[in-house]
């Protein structure tokens, strides 16, 4: 499909073709820019975007095609030389030293010739431009994930970028932090310059986007102007075929009170390195065939609570329980052991290997019980059909279980990290953020899968920012706020102005 009509682009990709071996991950895409947009990039996981995406960004050379920018034909054989032609990538991970300074990571990348305080006090005057306050001597470790990525903004936009390419920015942002982003986005482009966005959030792309495109499996399927696109019909595009109805809860309603928990914890405190309390005395249960909601905005204690929860952070106090099992102490194989899985935050960095395949991935948990344990050793044929097993039931797009994991896509190792533990709860599922980053097929395939593992008893914990999945899935639904529950909910008594009240630590009724 080719990309014609409108004012003259500022940069136009044409008949884009890129193989990884024998697989064509885009085989002929046409993408034109122009000045003033903010164009969106749609599909389901695996389609091509972010392959797209990193051939505009000079990351990846393409095997066949075109890029012209300002009309004339270009090689991107960098990321560097496609900083020239005004090309800024800002990456789903942060490309940043977290150990440095704003100011010396700044620095990094900058023209060679310039010096510290030049490209330092351009980068503030730009961010000043566009309402993202730095302070220069921060070390990016202190810093918010939202101040970080205003930090890989202004190194692009230091750097001259006149098209500034976003890969899911919002995924890690609060939603103040993503109005606030979008807002100096509009800014930019206002300016003349053009913004690609890719995200799954289809309410972002019809509220933010002026064009979007929308491609599968490497091609593109469609475009629309996003304004007057119906987000059902954008979702239709992506995945080809009608999605099943919402709402999903199926299952039988939860009688407070009438399990077991599978997992409880009471008076639990945990302590930041610099003995600040991230939580405080927290007691939580998770009954059998419950899903509680952790609603809140990020960095309010969910990282450490879901980190306690299955042994990964020590407490200062407290105790946990699984059933009768005191697991209070206990380190991250107990909480295995004990049948509590664990969907990460930071799943790239804590949930797989990626250097590895997939197939040892797939086993990471498994590789002490039988069939794919034999004796002390690992059968590794038995862990492949294991593995292929676990592609088939997450939809991979691949079936090839020695492909290693940092080749996937990134919705297709979050797709095999959630079945993997899904598939090793045997008891309770503490999940953040599950559907982040997934497309919406993906999505919903996930929410029914944690709905299946609750019919199966597995009490699930769900830590999440999008309260619609928080009222579409929990049975009871509790607000984090500054290390403390502050407010409790249940399925027929919860308001969702309350909710958000709280969740902005208002007391309520
Ligand atoms: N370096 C690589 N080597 C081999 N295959 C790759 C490599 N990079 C990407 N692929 C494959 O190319 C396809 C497209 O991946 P890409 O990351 O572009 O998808 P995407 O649309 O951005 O998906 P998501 O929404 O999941 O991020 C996938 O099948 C992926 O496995």
């Amino acid at each position: 499909m080719t990309d014609s009509g409108g004012a003259t682009p500022r940069v136009e990709m044409r008949g884009i073709v890129k193989r990884f071996g024998q697989f064509e991950a885009l085989s002929g895409v046409d993408l034109a820019l122009r000045a003033g947009e903010v164009h969106a990039l749609l599909g389901e996981n695996g389609a091509g975007k972010t392959t797209l995406m990193k051939v505009l960004g000079g990351l990846h050379e393409p095997d066949e095609g075109e890029i012209v920018v300002a009309g004339e034909p270009v090689k991107l054989r960098s990321a560097r030389r496609a900083a020239q032609y005004g090309i800024g990538m800002v990456h789903q991970h942060f490309c940043l030293v977290k150990r440095f300074t704003v100011a010396a990571n700044l620095q990094i990348g900058a023209a060679r010739a310039s010096r510290v305080s030049d490209s330092v006090s351009n980068a503030v005057e730009l961010g000043e431009r566009y309402g993202m306050k730095l302070d220069p001597a921060a070390r990016i470790a202190d810093l918010s994930v939202g101040e970080q990525q205003a930090v890989e903004i202004l190194r692009a936009l230091g750097r001259g970028a006149e098209i500034l390419i976003l890969d899911e920015p919002t995924a890690v942002l609060t939603p103040q932090e993503s109005e606030r982003l979008f807002t100096m986005l509009r800014e930019f482009a206002d300016a003349g310059k053009a913004v690609v966005l890719i995200s799954h959030k289809l309410r972002e792309v019809t509220g933010h986007a002026d064009r979007v495109t929308i491609m599968r499996r490497g091609a593109v399927v469609a475009r629309r102007l996003a304004g007057e696109c119906a987000e059902r019909e954008l979702a239709q595009l992506m995945i080809g075929t009608g999605i099943e109805d919402l709402p999903l809860q199926t299952g039988s309603p939860f009688k407070a009170g009438s399990s077991e928990p599978q997992l409880a914890c009471a008076g639990l405190s945990v302590t930041h390195a610099d003995g600040r309390l991230a939580l405080d005395d927290l007691s939580l249960r998770i009954g059998s065939g419950e899903i509680v909601g952790v609603a809140g905005v990020a960095g309010n204690g969910q990282r450490e609570l879901a980190e306690a929860l299955t042994g990964l952070r020590p407490a200062a106090a407290g105790t946990i329980h699984a059933g009768d099992r005191d697991l209070s102490g206990g380190g991250p194989l107990d909480f295995i052991g004990a049948g509590v899985g664990h969907v990460p935050e930071d799943r790239n960095r804590t949930a797989v290997a990626p250097g590895a395949p997939i197939w040892r991935n797939a086993v990471l948990k498994r590789y002490r019980t039988r069939p794919v344990a034999r004796g002390w050793r690992v059968d590794s044929s038995a862990a492949q059909k294991f593995a292929e097993q676990l592609c088939d039931v997450a939809q991979l797009s691949t079936r090839d279980v020695h492909r290693r994991i940092r080749n996937l896509s990134g919705g297709n190792a979050q797709r095999l990290v959630l079945r993997r533990e899904i598939d090793c709860s045997s008891r309770a599922l503490i999940a953040a953020y599950p559907a982040r980053g997934l497309d919406v097929g993906a999505a919903h395939q996930v929410k029914k899968a944690m709905l299946e593992a609750r019919e199966a008893g597995i009490g699930i914990l769900l830590i999440s920012e999008d309260l619609d999945e928080i009222l579409e899935l929990s049975d009871r639904i509790v607000v984090l706020y500054e290390g403390r529950i502050v407010s409790e909910f249940t399925r027929e008594n919860v308001d969702r102005d309350q909710l958000g009240l709280s969740m902005g630590g208002a007391a309520v009724r």
